[in-house]
This record gives C-alpha cells, sequence and structure tokens, in this order.
C-alpha cells in the first residue's frame, strides 16, 4: 500500500532529510515511524501525501507513482489518506460537528449523509454527545479525537498520524493509540511518527526508525 523505493530527500538549499529510504507498508498493517528530531519522519509523511516530491527514487501508493502524479491529480490522491496533526488544525469559531463535516462538505456530500457520517464518526471516538460544542471548551486529549474523527470520517484505507500524542499525558496517548488499533482492525492501514518511544514498546507493531535520514530497522520491537 505504502512503498518506497531507494527515495532521497534533498530540499532546495541543500538539505538532505532522507536518504535511500526503502520500506513496504502492506494494505491493513499498523506501523510506527520513529526517530530524533530532524530525522525526517515529517518529510517521509509528506512525500506519502505529496506536499513534497522525492528527489530521487520512487514513492509508490497503491501502486501510483506519487513523485510523477499531476498537480490535478493530488486530490484524488488524498481522498485516500486521512491525516492527523498533532495541533489537530481545528477550526476554534466552528462547532465540533462542523469540523468533521468538512471533509465531506468538500466532497460534495448530501447534508442527510454528511449528518449520519459526522455522528456516526463521532461515536467512534467517543465524542457522540458533543456535538454543538466548540473545541475551545473540549479538553486537549477530546480535541485530538475530533482531529481523529475528521480523519476517519470519509473513511479513507489509510491514516497518517503526525506526533498524534505530542500534547497528551500517557494514559490519554493510550487511548489515542487504542482508538488507531480499533480503525486498524477495521482494515485500514495506520502509520503514527512519534518520538514516543515508552508508548512504542507498549505495542507490538513494527517500529520504522530513521537516524539522519536513514532508515536503520524496520523490525518489530520487542515489548516490555
Ligand atoms: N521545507 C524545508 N526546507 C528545508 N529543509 C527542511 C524543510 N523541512 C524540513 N527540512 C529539514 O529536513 C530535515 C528533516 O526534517 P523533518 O521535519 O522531516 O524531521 P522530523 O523527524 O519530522 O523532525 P521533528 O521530530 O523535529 O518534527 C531537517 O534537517 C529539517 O531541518
Amino acid at each position: 500500500m505504502i512503498r518506497f523505493e531507494q527515495v532521497s530527500k534533498v530540499y532546495s538549499g541543500g538539505r538532505s532529510a532522507l536518504d535511500n529510504v526503502d520500506f513496504h507498508i502492506a494494505p491493513g498493517e499498523m506501523a510506527f515511524l520513529t526517530g530524533h528530531s530532524g530525522a525526517g519522519k515529517s518529510t517521509l509523511l509528506k512525500l506519502i501525501t505529496a506536499i513534497e516530491r522525492p528527489t530521487m527514487g520512487k514513492v509508490l501508493i497503491n501502486g501510483a507513482d506519487v513523485g510523477s502524479l499531476s498537480r490535478r491529480a493530488v486530490p484524488f490522491l488524498r481522498r485516500d489518506i486521512g491525516i492527523i496533526f498533532q495541533d489537530h488544525n481545528l477550526l476554534m469559531d466552528r462547532s465540533v460537528y462542523d469540523n468533521v463535516a468538512l471533509p465531506l462538505l468538500i466532497e460534495g456530500f448530501s447534508n442527510r449523509e454528511i449528518g449520519k457520517r459526522v455522528e456516526a464518526a463521532l461515536d467512534m471516538v467517543g465524542l457522540g454527545d458533543k456535538l454543538a460544542y466548540a473545541p475551545i471548551h473540549l479538553s486537549g486529549g477530546e480535541q485530538q479525537r475530533v482531529g481523529i474523527a475528521r480523519a476517519v470520517v470519509a473513511r479513507p484505507p489509510m491514516l497518517l498520524a503526525d506526533e498524534p500524542t505530542g500534547n497528551l499525558d500517557p494514559k490519554l496517548s493510550m487511548e489515542i493509540l487504542r482508538l488507531f488499533e480499533t480503525f486498524n482492525r477495521a482494515g485500514t492501514t495506520v502509520l503514527i511518527a512519534t518520538h514516543d518511544l515508552g508508548l512504542i514498546a507498549r505495542m507490538r507493531y513494527r517500529t520504522l526508525t530513521l537516524k539522519q535520514g536513514r532508515l536503520l530497522s524496520c523490525e518489530p520491537e520487542v515489548a516490555a
């Protein structure tokens, strides 16, 4: 589903962010991506979503070569990918409902279908009773759940998360990871970038480790 073939990324200005990275994440797999600050984690995620293009090598998503997609084809690629950010990028002056509905509005779904899907997504993340709240009145963990509901509402086959637990305490972080597991069990492919080695060690998933742009290992971590 996600395949990197000898991928390197050098930013304009000469900064090398990824160096000859090779890996494959199978459909339905859940994996972690880790490494020090500046190791290249965000760059790797940006290559998957075509926010950045590789300097060398191939990024293949469902067999399509992302590096050579036309600008017009990029929105079609992104339809298949739900993205979750550390700071969740919520619209603070809109309700929880409106925030989660946004991707469906952009896709042109009917109001009835939007209502059904938004309620289902918020139920899944345990916020079915907070549709009318403004995100500003929710806790950090709840705000992150709204971000997750927004990412899954269009039912993409793939979820990417960039430091999704960065602002949360260990208990809330674990709850968020359990949520990702729920989506993964339902068939969604999940890739989570995180600094949090303690969290990774408590779960048995393959971990891709980057060091200065190079992939060190793709092995499963041994659970503590
Ligand atoms: N737009 C850019 N232009 C130039 N250099 C960049 C750009 N984005 C990232 N870099 C550089 O590429 C390298 C990898 O950065 P990246 O953000 O991918 O790392 P990261 O592992 O996600 O780090 P962090 O955990 O701190 O977010 C760093 O040296 C960074 O300074």
